[in-house]
């Protein structure tokens, strides 16, 4: 798959969410960060704003639920109009039951694990998942240093994907940029989230293509990406 970037509607103004979306039409997915104040130390948007986001954009909207009880919240997203949910896998009671019903509903399902949870006692999941995204900062706000020690993990995310012959996106988020974008290619990301970087820029739909042609770039010369 042709490596997609997303663009983090966190950094972006609130105020104006629907020039803010529409500024970056040529991104693959609208990256929209749902906090609660508990799972998160951050609080932003909710189900109404979804649903208005969806009718304001033609950009499909990948939801990323940083809230508790996703159980009970993430089918509420679907039928708000996101084409792809991601919940926590520290947040699920029922990951599988959950990934399902959200692909029951239509949309694609997506779990998110924090820096500090490992991917490996989720490997037997990952067939009931659209997309995997691995943090690369501690969720909760934007603009944070980009963690570098998450690199084998991704590293061993993408072995596995190859092991098992998985469809699975490898989405990545935090801290991403034209500085850090290329080794989170190179280690087996093809999903890019980036809010500063791209909201941050003169041009975000500038800075949405230069980060893809970065990406591409990186993924054709990496050996994971050989016969991919
Ligand atoms: O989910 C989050 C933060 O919790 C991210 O989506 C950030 O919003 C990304 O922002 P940058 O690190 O790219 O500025």
């Amino acid at each position: 798959m042709a490596p997609q970037i997303n663009p983090s509607i966190l950094s972006a103004d609130f105020a104006r969410l629907a020039e803010e979306a529409q500024a970056v039409e040529g991104a693959d997915w609208l990256h929209v960060d749902v906090m609660d104040n508990h799972f998160v130390p951050n609080l932003t948007l909710g189900v109404p704003v979804v649903e208005s986001l969806a009718r304001a954009t033609h950009t499909p909207l990948d939801c990323h639920l940083m809230i508790e009880d996703p159980d009970r919240w993430a089918p509420q997203y679907v039928e708000a109009g996101a084409g792809s949910v991601t919940f926590h896998a520290e947040a699920a009671a029922a990951p599988v039951r959950l990934a399902r019903e959200i692909r029951a509903k239509g949309a694609r399902a997506s779990m998110a694990l924090k820096p500090a949870t490992p991917v490996e006692p989720y490997e037997d999941l990952l067939a009931e998942l659209d997309m995997l995204l691995i943090m690369t900062v501690e969720p909760g706000f934007g603009g944070q240093a980009f963690l570098d020690i998450m690199l084998p993990k991704i590293r061993r995310t993408r072995e596995l994907i190859s092991k098992h012959g998985l469809e699975l996106w490898l989405q990545v988020d935090g801290g991403v940029s034209a500085s850090t974008i290329e080794r989170c290619a190179e280690a087996g990301a093809d999903v890019f989230v980036a809010g500063s970087a791209v909201y941050g820029a003169d041009d975000p739909a500038e800075a949405v293509r230069s980060l893809r042609a970065q990406a591409a770039a990186k993924t054709a010369s990496s050996a994971w990406a050989c016969g991919h």
